[in-house]
């Protein structure tokens, strides 16, 4: 039975130490509630290959409808199944890109609203920049979006979903986003329930922003309600999100055994015990079946990061720190005599980690990769010391300091430094080499995670002892209120996700769509879990999609 809050389970000493009352565990005993009680029969086996081979035909056969073949992409991709079709869309694509006559009808005034605001999010989607010009024709001589928009439901929906994937100086997606959202909020009042349920889900967290299982889990409900669905396309999309969810229970087996193995909870007790929310956090990473091991490793590593935070901001003194990051730093596994017990337990499960990674890595013929994964993870260790120092000396860092110091403590160079280790096929050492100069994808998604972290938790930690936040810092250096600084720290956080779309589009991408996609990814994860609030740290507020995704399978 867990205790009520994490700092209750802390035996006390003398030490005052910045003990923050987490919220407990909710998942008692995920290896009984996630387990899988009949593996994937044969049966349902051939009945996906069997309902992917007539998709495939549709598909193949709707290539000679450009537009049609656009709007198939689209349901694949939100019935979550486009991942099996991946090298022919990114084929068509490619060849439509590069033709005049099919630009030149998108444009075309017959094309409504709904059609060119879909062949623009599919295009951006896979990378591909196509022009903002192709929304002119839907603005007035006054340069205002066109009245008669406003009660186009669908049109606006879709064209709120496009205005997402904006690139710095696109000012007719920022109008696009705040006109959509506007009449969307009215129109919420008086839409059929059944698109009511889509256009609330798209304010909370838009498709092009969301967890991509989680859009899945939603859409299929919303277009099994369409009129127009294909009900072959609905039971494969069914079918594979259920093989799916065996899948993600046995993998999630794996990673609590190992939790439960190692005793972290017991061993930690100050910490936040997240194994199915970190665990969740790697299927936002990738929910691909291929990427089963990455996605195990990837969430294993979630859980130890969310240790050593809890470690460097819920527990350990700065004469404890230093010594700790400084064992870190060296890899040296004796570093830490004169610690508390958990702490040198923890550094020994993260040198332990970490070794047994780059082990794997040599065995699979990839010296050198394991190296820059441990590189990140002292960088990680520096930003977090920096921080606690700023905390054991009372200073408020002026936001520039704050900002570069968050680039590191976000953690995101390790995050996608880990999750690409085991991506053997795509992720050569060039990929691990460039990622340590820090290149802007990785600035960007880094400092979405630093601000909109920031934005959800700065008054829970205002609570207690804590770090100023980007908030506090930015109040410091300019001198304004806190309202306009966390206006002001809400605008660059948008102004990171235009960066990070720019870099998306950019062409020729430096390594395959597999690596630069995890970028995305890894944002989206960090816009769905801080977007309101820190839904990390109170499981309550996770506990819908868990059961959605994990628990409930899909009636067919
Ligand atoms: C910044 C961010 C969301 C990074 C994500 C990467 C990361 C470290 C994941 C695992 C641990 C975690 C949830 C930290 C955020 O905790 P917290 O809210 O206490 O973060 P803080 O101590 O850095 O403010």
């Amino acid at each position: 039975m867990e205790l009520k809050s994490n700092s209750s389970a802390v035996k006390r000493d003398e030490i005052d130490r910045p003990l923050a009352d987490f919220p407990v565990n909710i998942w008692a005993d995920p290896l009984t509630s996630f387990s899988v009680s009949h593996p994937e029969s044969e049966r349902n086996k051939e009945k996906l290959t069997s309902l992917k081979e007539t998709v495939k035909e549709l598909f193949m056969a709707s290539k000679e409808k450009p537009i049609e073949n656009i709007k198939l992409m689209d349901a694949l991709c939100r019935l979550g199944v486009s991942y099996h079709f991946e090298d022919e869309i990114l084929e068509q694509l490619e060849k439509m890109f590069g033709c005049h006559d099919f630009m030149q009808m998108i444009r075309d005034s017959e094309s409504d609203l709904y059609t060119v605001s879909l062949v623009f999010q599919v295009f951006r989607q896979f990378g591909y920049k196509l022009f903002v010009n192709v929304f002119d024709k839907f603005k007035n001589k006054d340069g205002d979006f066109k009245e008669h928009l406003a009660d186009d439901a669908r049109g606006l929906l879709c064209l709120y979903e496009a205005a997402h994937w904006s690139t710095h100086g696109e000012d007719i997606l920022d109008e696009a986003l705040t006109f959509c959202r506007s009449h969307l909020e009215r129109l919420v009042s008086w839409s059929s329930p059944h698109l009511v349920v889509r256009i609330k889900n798209a304010l909370k967290h838009a498709y092009p922003r969301g967890i991509s299982r989680i859009e899945t889990r939603q859409y299929i409900s919303y277009y099994e309600k369409e009129d127009a669905h294909d009900q072959i396309l609905l039971e494969f999309a069914k079918v594979d999100f259920n093989r799916l969810q065996i899948l993600y229970r046995e993998e999630l087996g794996q990673v609590y055994r190992w939790y439960k193995d190692l005793d972290l909870s017991s061993k930690l007790p100050y910490a936040r015990n997240r194994t199915v929310e970190s665990y969740l956090w790697a299927v936002g990473a990738y929910f691909e079946p291929c990427y089963s091991k990455e996605r195990i490793t990837l969430a294993k590593f979630i859980i130890i990061l969310t240790l050593v935070d809890d470690t460097y901001d819920a527990y350990g003194t700065i004469e404890e720190l230093e010594p700790f990051t400084d064992a870190l730093i060296r890899w040296n596994p004796s570093g830490t005599e004169g610690l508390p017990e958990n702490m040198r337990y923890l550094h020994h499960v993260v040198l332990n980690f970490f070794d047994k990674l780059d082990e794997d890595m040599e065995k699979e013929g990839k010296s050198g990769c394991g190296l820059y994964a441990k590189k990140s993870m002292m960088v990680n260790a520096r930003a977090y010391l920096r921080e606690a120092k700023w905390l054991s000396q009372d200073y408020v860092a002026t936001f520039d300091e704050y900002k570069e110091n968050g680039i590191y403590s976000a953690c995101y160079l390790a995050i996608l430094t880990v999750s690409f280790l085991e991506m053997v096929d795509e992720a050569t050492l060039d990929v691990f080499k460039w990622l340590s100069t820090i290149p802007p994808l990785l600035v960007s998604s880094a400092l979405i995670a630093r601000l909109c972290d920031d934005i959800a938790t700065s008054e829970f930690e205002r609570k207690r002892k804590h770090v100023g936040t980007a908030i506090d810092c930015y109040v410091k250096q300019y001198g304004v209120s806190r309202e306009k600084a966390l206006e002001e720290v809400k605008v660059m956080a948008l102004d990171s996700w235009k960066s990070l779309n720019q870099e998306l589009m950019t062409r020729p991408q430096p390594f395959p769509f597999p690596i630069i996609v995890r970028f995305l990814h890894l944002s989206r994860v960090i816009e769905v879990f801080y977007k309101d609030t820190d839904i990390f740290t109170q499981p309550e507020l996770m506990k819908d999609y868990v059961v959605s995704l994990f628990l409930e399978n899909i009636v067919i």
